[in-house]
C-alpha cells in the first residue's frame, strides 16, 4: 500500500523537470496516474529538490484550508508547475492547461518522520 507520503511525492514532487511545452500537464498526471477514474481537476506539480520541500514542514504552523493547524508555508517562493483541467475536457482525455509560477507553498505535514502529505496551497 502506497504511503501517504510518497502519495504525495508521486502527485506533487518533480524535481528535475519543469514545463518545457504546454503538454507537461497532460503527459504528467496520466504518468503520475491522477487520470484514473476520473480527471483530477487541479494539481501542483513541484520543482524544487524533495529535502527543500520536506524542510517546508520545519516552518511554524498555520492552518489548513480543512482548518487542521498542522500546515507550513515556504519560506522562499518555489519553482512550480499548475496544472488546471480545461472546460472543454471530456474524461478519459483529461486535457489541463499548463502553468509555470514561482510561489510560496502550503503542505500539510504528518506522521514520524514528520513529512508533507497533502498540498495545501499556492500564495
Ligand atoms: N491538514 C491535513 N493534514 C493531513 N492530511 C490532509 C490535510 N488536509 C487534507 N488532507 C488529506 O490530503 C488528501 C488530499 O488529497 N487532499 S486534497 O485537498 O484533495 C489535495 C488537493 C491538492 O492535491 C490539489 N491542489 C489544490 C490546490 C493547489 O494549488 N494545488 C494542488 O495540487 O487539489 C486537491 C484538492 O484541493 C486527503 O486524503 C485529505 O484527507
Amino acid at each position: 500500500k502506497e504511503s501517504r507520503a510518497m502519495k504525495f511525492q508521486r502527485q506533487h514532487m518533480d524535481p528535475d523537470g519543469h514545463p518545457s511545452n504546454s503538454s507537461y500537464c497532460n503527459q504528467m498526471m496520466r504518468r503520475r496516474k491522477m487520470t484514473e477514474g476520473r480527471c483530477k481537476p487541479v494539481n501542483t506539480f513541484v520543482h524544487e529538490p524533495l529535502v527543500d520541500v520536506q524542510a517546508i514542514c520545519l516552518q511554524g504552523n498555520i492552518t489548513c484550508k480543512n482548518g487542521q493547524p498542522n500546515c507550513h508555508k515556504s519560506s522562499s517562493s518555489m519553482n512550480i508547475t499548475d496544472c488546471r483541467l480545461t472546460n472543454g475536457s471530456k474524461y478519459p482525455n483529461c486535457a489541463y492547461r499548463t502553468s509555470q509560477k514561482e510561489r510560496q507553498i502550503i503542505v500539510a505535514c504528518e506522521g514520524n518522520p514528520y513529512v508533507p502529505v497533502h498540498f495545501d496551497a499556492a500564495v
